[in-house]
């Protein structure tokens, strides 16, 4: 039996027979002639630079006992997403969706088997909830996910969700919930307590609160999950009856509100950002998570402020800074915080209990569209599939709140207590999946693109000519039902226009760096790929029909629109038999 391990470009290393080898690599060697035998696969590095250690793992295909015995190479430098790829495997373009996934990581999913079932059921982006559990722990999980994405070749990103300023309750002498009666009297307080809380007592994080409210006020939990009416005060002790019975959680957020207002006096004096969120804000950092996501956001100044301290202080980092859109205050200057954010994400559980409940909707259909309009992607949050918490299916009205989002074509749709806390993580996920394509082929088969009008967002001439050249190649894609967009981009500005356009065909955005790569993770539409591309459109694409071709994600005769950010330039080609 004779091995040819003849590459030049690899340290001999083990070989290893094919039925142990990871499984998102199987599907490598399907389109070689003969049997194969084994693989040799150089183990990661211990490194921790994640770019490093991908690039020294080059496969390579052993073809024994066969006429032609050369060995078949498969190049490294093209990485995409394991999910995606087993999505185009089974079922072609059918089975990945436009819409991309957020899930809360908590308790029920941070081990390294729970992360995993998630980034095969297809979730984009892991959300860390910054309100909950110390640095360490979520240290671990971003540790975990890193070792998914090198080990089993996925790329998830991190996002980091700050805690914010506005006041929420303490934890409940460590269970993880409490039932709160009709009828019941609690005590919120602002002392401390070194021993354990008394009974139906629940500490409070802000310290003006006994100050600040006043008889008859109404408090809600959680968004209006649990509600109270304020009887008494005394002193740092604030009594309040019970008048919406529900489950108190740890460190759930507690809004006031007066003759029918949110009560806001408070919200003017604490900052957006505490001491506590720039410490988490410096973690982040110094994990290299992809996203920070700002809770609470008055104004642009607070995301400018974040920006410039990012930029100052990890001048080569490239965190995306997603705004949250939950107060009320948000909405005054919704236009000017979306201009300067990187994302926006329709926060409606905190929403919902600053603003009447019935106006949420129209907030949620707004934010999407300036999303649009300003070219920022745009995460739908909170409740989407509540009752998947404790149930293994969703209510009716959930899929039908799923639908609507998807309909709207958000970026992206986001997992809270479903995943962090419920038990049926997986589940919610594939009923997010599985309603995403159904809708969306709705979407295709009605052309809702038709109906396009998006307004230009250009700032600069050279941003006009990348913007007309994207909806020109998108609109002609759709018209000429091509398979498949390609676009070459460096930062990823070419690849998220033409996502902004929705259009009909999958994306396939080529970018050299990794950081960008995970970022058009949160993109709707977009299957990113890190690829190391050249000034040569010719050779840019003649490579890349190879390697998609050998990977069964593009055929012979597949029609292709590409686009590149270098030429500002479109080609429609047709795949040909030969490469
Ligand atoms: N890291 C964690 N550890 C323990 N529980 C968590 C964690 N993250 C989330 N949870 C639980 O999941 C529930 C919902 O999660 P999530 O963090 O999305 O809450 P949220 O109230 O929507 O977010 P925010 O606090 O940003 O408004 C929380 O109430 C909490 O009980
Ligand atoms: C996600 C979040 O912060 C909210 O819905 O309030
Ligand atoms: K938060
Ligand atoms: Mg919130």
């Amino acid at each position: 039996m004779s091995h040819s391990l003849t590459s030049s470009l690899l340290t001999p290393t083990k070989l290893i027979p094919l039925k142990s080898l990871p499984k998102p690599y199987l599907h490598f060697f399907q389109p070689q002639r003969g049997p194969i035998l084994a693989v040799q696969w150089k183990p990661k590095s211990k490194s921790k630079s994640k770019s490093k250690s991908k690039q020294q793992n080059v496969l390579l295909a052993v073809a024994d006992g066969a006429p032609d015995l050369s060995p078949v190479v498969l190049e490294s430098s093209l990485e995409v997403d394991r999910a995606s790829l087993s999505g185009l495997k089974e079922n072609e373009v059918g089975s990945i969706p436009r819409t991309k996934f957020v899930c809360t990581i908590g308790l029920s999913t941070s081990g390294s088997d729970e992360l995993e079932a998630l980034a095969v059921g297809g979730m984009n982006v892991a959300r860390l909830n910054m309100c909950h559990n110390t640095r360490e722990w979520h240290k671990e999980v971003i540790e975990r996910v890193r070792r998914l994405n090198e080990e089993k070749g996925f790329a998830v990103a991190v996002m980091m969700d700050t805690q914010g300023s506005e006041i929420h309750m303490g934890d409940l002498n460590g269970v993880a919930s409490a039932k709160a009666e009709d009828g019941d009297i609690w005590t919120f307080t602002i002392r401390s307590f070194d021993a354990a809380l008394p009974d139906r007592t629940i500490s409070v994080s802000y310290d003006g609160f006994a100050e600040d409210v006043e008889v008859g006020d109404e408090l809600l939990v959680d968004g209006g999950m649990v509600r109270f009416e304020v009887v008494e005060k005394i002193g740092p002790d604030v009594k309040c009856l019970c008048t919406d019975p529900g489950l108190l959680l740890p460190r759930a957020n507690l809004a006031l509100w007066r003759h029918g207002r949110l009560v806001l006096q408070r919200n003017n004096m604490l900052p957006t950002i505490t001491s506590k969120d720039w410490l988490d804000i410096d973690f982040a950092m110094e994990e290299g998570v992809d996203f920070i996501a700002l809770s609470f956001v008055r104004s642009a100044d607070s995301i400018n402020h974040l920006k410039s301290y990012i930029a100052a202080r990890s001048p080569k980092s490239d965190i995306a800074v997603i705004a949250k859109i939950e107060s009320v205050d948000s909405l005054k200057n919704l236009d000017e915080i979306i201009h300067v954010s990187d994302g926006a994400m329709v926060a409606r559980g905190d929403m919902g209990s600053q603003i009447p409940l019935e106006q949420v909707p129209f907030v949620q259909q707004k934010v999407v569209q300036l999303c649009r309009r300003f070219n920022k992607p745009v995460i739908v949050a909170s409740q989407l599939l509540e009752s998947m918490i404790e149930h293994p299916i969703p209510t009716r009205a959930e899929v039908a709140d799923v639908s609507e989002a998807v309909r709207q074509q958000a970026d992206a749709l986001m997992l809270s207590g479903e995943s962090a806390m419920g038990i049926y993580p997986e589940k919610a996920l594939a009923v997010l999946r599985s309603v995403s394509l159904r809708i969306e082929r709705q979407c295709r088969e009605e052309r809702l693109h038709e109906a396009l009008q998006i307004p230009s967002i250009s700032s600069s001439l050279s941003d006009e000519i990348k913007e007309e050249i994207c909806f020109s190649a998108a609109k002609m894609a759709n018209k000429l039902q091509a398979d498949a967009l390609f676009v070459y981009t460096t930062n990823g500005y070419m690849a998220s226009l033409l996502s902004r356009c929705r259009p009909d065909c999958r994306i396939f955005a080529f970018t050299a760096t990794a950081s960008v790569r995970k970022r058009l993770n949160l993109q709707w539409g977009l299957i990113p790929f890190r690829l190391k591309f050249s000034e040569d459109m010719h050779d840019n694409l003649s490579r890349t029909f190879s390697l998609l071709k050998l990977r069964g994600m593009i055929k012979s005769g597949d029609r292709i629109v590409a686009v590149s950010d270098m030429l500002q330039s479109f080609q429609v080609l047709t795949i040909p038999c030969t490469c």
